[in-house]
């Protein structure tokens, strides 16, 4: 059976050799190789660039796609949206092909950048990992097969063949962090802080980065369980924990909880830690977390599903099923404050208030028909669409 293997190319030269190692690499092998290049329509040569890179494409006999940006940009921060845009549109092209493979030609000198970027901002071991070599982007694994070789290593094997690039301007705008980490990169290459090695301290973290996930995930099945679409902790156990790994497992249920692929911001977190071992109460990435006499509930926010609303029998804020009773008439939202009132036996489960609050209830106008979490089932049953088993899994993914 054929294989089908994706290449991104934005016609510059770590991507142009990217291509032509691959076509080596896989000539008479079972494997189609097929490419794209997004045009950001930021510049005026962007749309004869890719058209270049095409036929670049063409004559080493692979079949290529040209994919416009067509409703970008926004306001804000214009390298971060094409970015995002681009890794959005190559792996729907990517999905559209059947191609469940995408590989990225960044090099060691981008991992070498990106760690300089992150040291700035007094990243800890996963953000000095760099980027990894392999994750899993909308469904399709982007791979970057290059990460360990230098820009200059790969100019040099095109110059020896006579292939041709694009120089890209912005390479040399100083208005970009990135090109002022590569200015600042050829100062310290004296040093002994070159690319390669600098992308090697990039594998050593990364190694590290595994070991702790390890670690947070074997506590995680000592002291964690999921209840009420909420994880809780034992909190004796969570302040006997090392710092790193109890503020590694509370970042990972924030995003659980939260259904986020992005940790939450350094300084809430934080202030989160501290109240799980104090005793407190906080609040970071639309979760609350609440602390009990021996426990620790990491809950959705009530405001943050305050808007949320379903029928019966559809997924209720990404997380929630609400089914079985007469639905005429119905929707689901939130219990809220409102609601756990009409709930005289909502403390026989012993979930905090906080926690059922945000928990899914079915609603006929302003009158509460059932709150399943609650202790009111009525007939009707509410079930979180993730289970326990998933949480632990995703403490080991990133
Ligand atoms: N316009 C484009 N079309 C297709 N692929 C592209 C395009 N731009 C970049 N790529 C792919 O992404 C790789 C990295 O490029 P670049 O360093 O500009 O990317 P980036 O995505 O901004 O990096 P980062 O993720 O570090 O911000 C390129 O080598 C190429 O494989």
């Amino acid at each position: 059976m054929t294989g089908r293997l994706g290449i991104a190319i934005s016609g510059g030269s770590d991507s142009m050799a990217l291509m032509h190692l691959m076509q080596e690499a896989f000539e008479g092998e079972p494997v189609e190789l097929y490419a794209a290049t997004v045009d950001h329509g930021l510049r005026p040569e962007a749309a004869a660039e890719a058209e270049w890179a095409g036929r670049a494409a063409a004559a080493l006999g692979i079949s290529h796609e040209v994919i416009r940006w067509e409703d970008g940009p926004g306001k804000g921060n214009l390298q971060g949206q094409a970015r995002d845009a681009r890794y959005h549109l190559l792996s729907g092209w990517a999905r559209r092909n059947n191609i469940s493979t995408l590989c990225v030609a960044h090099t060691a000198d981008d991992q070498a950048e990106t760690l300089l970027m992150r040291m700035a901002r007094a990243a800890g071991v996963s953000g000095l990992s760099g980027m990894p070599p392999r994750r899993v982007h909308n469904g399709v694994t982007l791979l970057r097969p290059l990460l360990e070789v230098t820009r200059s290593e790969l100019r040099q094997y095109l110059q020896e063949r006579g292939i041709e690039w694009c120089e890209d301007p912005s390479n040399c705008d100083l208005r970009f962090e990135r090109v002022r980490a590569r200015r600042a990169l050829e100062e310290l290459a004296p040093l002994g802080l070159t690319p390669t090695v600098l992308s090697r301290v990039a594998g050593n973290m990364n190694k590290a980065r595994e070991a702790l996930d390890w670690y947070v995930f074997l506590a995680a099945r000592d002291l964690a369980h999921v209840q009420a679409g909420a994880v809780v902790l034992c909190q004796r156990k969570f302040r006997t924990l090392p710092s790193e790994t109890g503020y590694r497992l509370l970042v990972k249920a924030i995003q659980w909880v939260a259904g986020t692929p992005y940790p939450p911001r350094r300084v809430p977190m934080e202030i989160a830690v501290l109240a799980a071992r104090g005793g407190g109460a906080a609040t970071v990435s639309g979760c609350h977390l609440l602390t009990t006499s021996k426990q620790i509930w990491i809950c959705r926010e009530a405001k943050a599903v305050e808007g949320a609303i379903s029928l019966p029998g559809q997924v209720w804020d990404s997380r929630w099923k609400v089914f079985g009773g007469d639905a005429k008439g119905c929707v689901v939202r939130a219990l809220g404050r409102d609601g756990l009132r009409k709930c005289p036996d909502w403390r026989a489960a012993g979930i905090p208030g906080t926690v059922l609050e945000a928990t899914p209830a079915v609603w006929q106008g302003a009158e509460l028909a059932a709150a399943p979490t609650a202790g009111l089932a009525n007939g009707w049953s509410a079930e979180p669409v993730a289970n326990e088993e998933e949480f632990f899994a995703s403490l080991l993914s990133h």
